[in-house]
């Protein structure tokens, strides 16, 4: 048996897309790993499910490299509206999403964020007692949640972050019992930033859409941009814009490169 495919990617962070609309499909963690797998499988660093949705004009699952199924992808929901017609109002997990064509490709709202460390019990414990949250020079994170959950660290230069190193550290600290996204960006001045994102589940990407809205919003929060800010990731820029008391709107790039057919059976399904 055969799977249809799309590959997409935004600014490089990599998709397969599976429209499970065309031909209703099961796919659940250890599939999406081995489908993801970059020697033995198609390759990408989130793999993504289109089914039909009563609320919206299509649902959108996510699954990273590793088969954890997670609640929101910026880069990939550019990507699915792109495959639709660019016009989409989109379920997930975190709540509805409305994307819609612009000058710079695709823009989303993305829902409003949630600040602070509540989500995280334990580590809002620590931070309340005062108890220093720091992997040797990342300190002082941040935490936000824009449909899934990010800590945010302000560097003077952050190419020079060992991120292959303190990311898997930080993402699989036990004060993070979910595990964690991790950003990193240094403020270039008060309409642009810098930014690199170890993925929970997925590792280094070229690019992060919920990273950048995560780190954007946290920067207008301390003051430190204004919106929009464009942020820099290793991949291209995205556009970040948000006020308090409002939605996130992030406006990037969505690019499909091929559709194909995969052997089922090469990835013992
Ligand atoms: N690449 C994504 C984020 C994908 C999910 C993330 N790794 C998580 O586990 O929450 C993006 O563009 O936002």
């Amino acid at each position: 048996m055969t799977l249809r495919f799309h590959k997409m990617h935004g600014l490089g962070n990599d998709f397969v897309v599976v429209d499970g609309r065309e031909a209703p499909v099961a796919i659940d963690g250890a599939l999406a790993r081995a489908m993801a797998d970059r020697h033995r499988g198609i390759g990408c660093d989130q793999l993504i499910l289109i089914e039909e949705s009563p609320h919206a004009d299509v649902a959108m699952r996510i699954f990273n490299a590793d088969g954890s199924e997670v609640s929101a992808c910026g880069n990939a929901t550019r990507c699915v509206a792109q495959l639709i017609g660019g016009e989409a109002t989109i379920s997930t997990a975190a709540g509805l999403l409305h994307a819609s064509r612009t000058e710079g490709g695709i823009s989303v709202d993305m829902g409003e964020p949630r600040f602070g460390w509540e989500d995280i019990p334990l580590a809002f414990a620590m931070h309340s007692a005062g108890l220093p949250l720091a992997w040797e020079t990342l300190e002082k994170p941040w935490a936000i949640n824009v449909g899934n959950p990010h800590v945010v660290f302000f560097v003077e230069d952050c190419d020079a972050v060992p991120l292959e190193r303190l990311g898997p550290l930080i993402e699989h600290d036990p004060v993070f019992p979910e595990r964690i996204n991790v950003n990193v960006a240094t403020i270039v001045d008060r309409g642009h930033l810098r930014l690199r994102v170890w993925e929970r589940g997925a590792g280094l990407t070229r690019a992060c859409g919920t990273g950048a809205c995560a780190t954007g919003v946290i920067a207008m929060l301390q003051g430190l941009v204004d919106s929009p800010v464009t942020v820099s990731l290793p991949g291209g820029d995205l556009s970040i814009g948000w006020a308090k008391g409002e939605s996130i709107r992030m406006t990037g790039p969505a690019t499909h490169v091929f559709s194909g057919e995969a052997e089922l059976a090469a990835f013992g399904a």
